[in-house]
């Protein structure tokens, strides 16, 4: 039995057109909808990214302002560019790529978002907010997961998850959300024991750990829905999951694709929050 394939693609259309919706009505009531995206890093994943991005926004009709301070930027000049951005008018949302370069950290950094511009959910006020059930933007990778497995019909009430990651813009949020859905939730890194066992007990396991092909089917039940969240940039030009797909869709009962899964869904929804953040 092969695992059912989790896609993404119809929810991302279906964000997507909602948002071009939005978009047009803004613009049409004086109001042109516009996305800064500050880059510093020369990472792959991160261009293939931006570059999705930039393409969707253009479909969307939201402006996509691509600021690229390069590999080597110091935190000072990023938080600068930051600062700026968040008192420019014209710019209703702020997402700042990770990785970033030696010496600057995207918790330090992006207290420099305006809060109503962080459509990305990446300063610590608004974790701290989707912590304690508030409002709040999330970043839209978490919520990308969340939204993957509500279009899917899986039930959170009452199951247990397992995320495997724990930074700032998948594991931790991800963890947040799907307690706020009322899952049992256990949070795995690099220094968890027995990692094998730990995500073998859980109904749902949430891969985003940045190594290709990591997860395989000594970490899932029989049955288990898996996440992958893992973008890695193979050497074919190509995108590899965090999942090794060939051992584990030979036991997981469902495993969202890549490409095709949460990476979709994490565009479209970057860009909903951009034309809410603009008041659409
Ligand atoms: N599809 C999408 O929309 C998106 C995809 N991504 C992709 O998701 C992946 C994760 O991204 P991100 O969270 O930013 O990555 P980070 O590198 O910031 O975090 C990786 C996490 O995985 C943990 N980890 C690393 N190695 C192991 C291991 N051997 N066992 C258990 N845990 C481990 C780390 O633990 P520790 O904290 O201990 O170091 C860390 O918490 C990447 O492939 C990225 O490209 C990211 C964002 C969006
Ligand atoms: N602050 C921050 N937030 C992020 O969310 C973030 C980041 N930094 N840095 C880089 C990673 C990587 N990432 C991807 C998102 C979608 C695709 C994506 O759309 N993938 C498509 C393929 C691309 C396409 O079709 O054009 C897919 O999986 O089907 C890829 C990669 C977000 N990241």
């Amino acid at each position: 039995m092969s695992a059912a394939v989790l896609s993404g693609k119809e929810l991302s259309a279906a964000i997507r057109a909602e948002t071009a919706e939005r978009a047009a009505a803004l613009t049409a009531a004086g109001t042109e909808p516009r996305l800064a995206v500050v880059v510093a890093t020369a990472d792959e994943s991160s261009a293939w990214y931006v570059r999705s991005i930039a393409k969707a926004a253009g479909k969307a009709g939201i402006t996509c302002d691509i600021v690229d301070l390069g590999a080597t930027a110091s935190p000072e000049s990023i938080r600068a560019r930051l600062a700026e951005l968040s008192a420019d008018e014209r710019v209703h949302g702020i997402i700042l790529q990770t990785p970033l370069p030696a010496g600057a950290s995207l918790q330090e950094l992006a207290g420099a978002i305006a809060f109503e511009k962080d459509v990305d959910g990446a300063n610590p006020v608004s974790l701290g907010r989707l912590a304690a059930g508030l409002p709040a933007f999330a970043p839209a990778t978490a919520e990308a997961v969340v939204r993957v497995l509500e279009h899917h019909t899986i039930e959170l009430t009452g199951r247990h998850v397992a995320v495997v990651g724990r930074s700032m813009v998948v594991g931790k949020p991800v963890a947040h959300l799907l307690l706020n859905a009322n899952a049992t939730v256990t949070v795995c890194h690099s220094r968890t024991r027995e990692l094998a066992a730990v995500t073998s007990a859980a109904d749902v396991v949430v891969a985003a750990v940045g190594r290709a092909g990591m997860v395989t089917a000594d970490h899932v039940a029989p049955g288990a829905v898996v996440i992958d969240v893992g973008t890695n940039p193979t050497e074919d030009g190509g995108l590899a999951g965090d999942v090794d797909a060939d051992s584990v869709s030979g036991k997981a009962g469902a495993l969202t694709p890549v490409p095709g899964g949460v990476g979709p869904v994490t565009t479209a929804l970057l860009l909903s929050h951009t034309v809410r953040a603009a008041g659409g």
